[in-house]
């Protein structure tokens, strides 16, 4: 029986035969899916692959560097020719929630300077509708109790009434973003329209940005429980 954990290590090893090449410009995301994708891409550099890579975190620059990929600076690297990244959930239409890891900020940044991004996930992620994972929204620590109820308001008025919001802790401290930033994380329920939350929220005074990646997806590499991996595309 394969675990969740393999499925993610097979899509891993999927992504690199069907979209890695030699001579691209990589970008390589956060979360535990995205450095499964490291780990063996990490194999392949140790091999000959040349690929120039820039990351989405300093958690993710732990393990590339670990595993003897050298990580570029963001400023130099110039335009990337591919983002691989996880999502927390991703819907038929590759919209996502991202940011579990608190990482959404250098996610969507290094996400748009790509000319393509591949979401990479166990079938988990997949679901019908977003929502069902709390939708996090990062804010500068700045009189965030004011950000915290202008989304609120804004929530309310797209048709999420019941919204429970929560500032993000780790062992009793408020978690601080690779930016410094505070993480608002938003129990919505299913989000109606996330086009349109996505642009509505980032016009708040004090969000610096928020989870919903309605765009950026040109496809999925899913790896599932039988071992196997497939790919979605757009
Ligand atoms: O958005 C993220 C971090 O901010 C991650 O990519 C997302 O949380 C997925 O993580 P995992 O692969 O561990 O489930």
């Amino acid at each position: 029986m394969t675990t969740q954990d393999e499925a993610k290590k097979v899509a891993g090893r999927k992504v690199i035969e069907e979209f890695v090449r030699d001579g691209m410009k990589l970008g390589l995301g956060s979360g535990t899916t995205s450095h499964f994708f490291v780990r063996e891409l990490g194999k392949h550099v140790a091999a000959g692959l040349k690929v120039t890579c820039t990351t989405t975190s300093r958690a993710t620059n732990d393990v590339a560097r670990e595993v003897g990929i050298k990580i570029t600076d963001p400023n130099e690297i110039g335009e990337l020719d591919l983002t691989v990244d996880g999502p927390d959930e991703i819907d038929r239409q590759f919209r996502m929630i991202k940011g579990g890891g608190a990482c959404l900020l250098w996610e969507k940044i290094v996400a748009h300077a790509s000319k393509q991004m591949i979401t990479i996930c166990d079938e988990t992620k997949i679901v019908d509708q977003l929502g069902g994972f709390p939708l996090p929204v990062e804010v500068v620590q700045f009189a965030w109790k004011q950000t915290e109820r202008m989304v609120s308001r804004l929530l309310a008025e797209h048709g999420i009434a019941e919204a429970v919001i929560v500032r993000r802790m780790k062992d009793g401290q408020p978690v601080v973003t690779d930016s410094g930033n505070f993480i608002l994380d938003c129990r919505c329920g299913v989000i109606p329209n996330p086009e349109q939350l996505e642009i509505k929220l980032n016009q708040i005074p004090g969000v610096v940005e928020n989870g919903l990646f309605t765009r950026e997806s040109q496809g999925m590499v899913v790896g599932c429980f039988d071992g196997t991996a497939y790919v979605a595309m757009r």
